[in-house]
């Protein structure tokens, strides 16, 4: 039946991309979410880790009166009308003098819905380093520092943890190179790839509305939402079709990100794998049963797509989101 396209459309989630977003799933009680704009409603930060084949991190030197002196990676605000990689490359050109590429997302981490920041492991590709005789309300200047001996003070100690696991990603990649997709969206929202395992069986959560769909969840932008951040968002979808207190659910991470920025549309949506188990111990080979008619467990019987979602799954071949 509708499992040709539900295949085609993980197989893409899979791949780090996906179909534009239609339709949300789930959504806050009250007033439909208005949508996403940037410097109105939502802020979005870009962070680059680079990490050089002698083990060196480029970190900059802050120049903004808060943090003057103090050393950083190279990170600041996204604007409206850029792409996510396109500020990257503005962030770093302003602050390091490089241009370079993204190789990967490494992390993506929120202060709920509206404050979310895109960690990415890049590569420098040209451009001079900035000095300190090039200093501007950008950066005070760049330079590359030994993994093991960062400068201080550093900003924020935030950035040792990104920085471990740029190395860690360099020593060993857990996840395939995942960089942003360019497709349109409103919401702040998340397409789920919420899986049940038995044995090598994996059920795969369906949405029915419309045409059968990975589901959707928004997440709204009131403060109750705020402070529950993306995760409430996948919580309130699961609530409405499975009785949760007897289940565990995990957020595995990130297959996919899914943003324009163009033309208004400054939404985004992440592609995210998680996992629904039961509590209690026990042999349970079937998937718990779901409440209602918007909702079903679609066994993923194609073999390629099955030993792809376990790997990822035993793996936890995911973008860390959040950790
Ligand atoms: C922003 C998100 C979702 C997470 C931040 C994670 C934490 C707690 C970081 C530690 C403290 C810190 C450095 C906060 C600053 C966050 C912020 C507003 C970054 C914007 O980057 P800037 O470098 O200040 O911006 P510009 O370069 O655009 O001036
Ligand atoms: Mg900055």
């Amino acid at each position: 039946m509708a499992s040709e396209g539900l295949t085609g459309a993980l197989a893409a989630v899979l791949a780090g991309q996906g179909p534009s977003v239609q339709s949300c799933d789930s959504a806050p009680a009250g007033e439909p979410p208005v949508p996403v704009r940037l410097r109105k409603n939502v802020c979005y930060v870009v962070l680059a880790v680079f990490l050089s084949e002698q083990d060196e991190v480029l970190l900059i030197q802050e120049a903004k009166r808060e943090c003057r002196g103090s050393w950083y990676l190279p990170a600041g605000r996204m604007e409206p009308g850029e792409t996510i990689v396109e500020a990257l490359q503005r962030e770093v050109k302003e602050e390091a003098g490089l241009h370079c590429e993204p190789e990967t997302l490494l992390s993506v981490e929120e202060r709920g819905p509206s404050w979310v920041r895109f960690v990415f492991l890049a590569r420098p590709t040209g451009g001079i380093l900035k000095t300190s005789k090039e200093a501007d309300a950008e950066s005070l200047q760049a330079a590359w520092y030994p993994r093991s001996s960062l400068p201080t003070p550093l900003r924020a100690h935030d950035i040792l943890h990104l920085v471990e696991l740029a190395a860690q990603y360099r020593q060993q990649a857990r996840h395939p190179l995942i960089l942003p997709q360019e497709l349109p969206c409103d919401l702040v929202c998340q397409r789920l790839v919420v899986t049940f395992t038995s044995a090598q069986t994996v059920w795969v959560l369906v949405g029915t509305v419309g045409i059968p769909h990975l589901p959707v969840t928004a997440c709204g932008l009131d403060p109750v939402e705020q402070r529950g951040g993306m995760k409430m968002a996948i919580l309130r979808l699961l609530q409405e079709c499975l009785t949760l207190h007897h289940l565990v659910v995990e957020i595995k991470g990130l297959l996919g990100l899914q943003h324009l920025g163009r033309d208004h549309s400054d939404g985004i949506c992440l592609n995210v794998l998680v996992t629904v188990a039961f509590r209690s111990p026990g042999i349970q080979d079937e998937p718990p049963k779901i409440r209602g008619e918007n909702f079903f467990w679609w066994k993923v019987t194609e073999e390629d797509l099955q030993s792809q979602l376990l790997k990822r799954l035993q793996g936890s071949s995911v973008v860390p989101v959040n950790r």
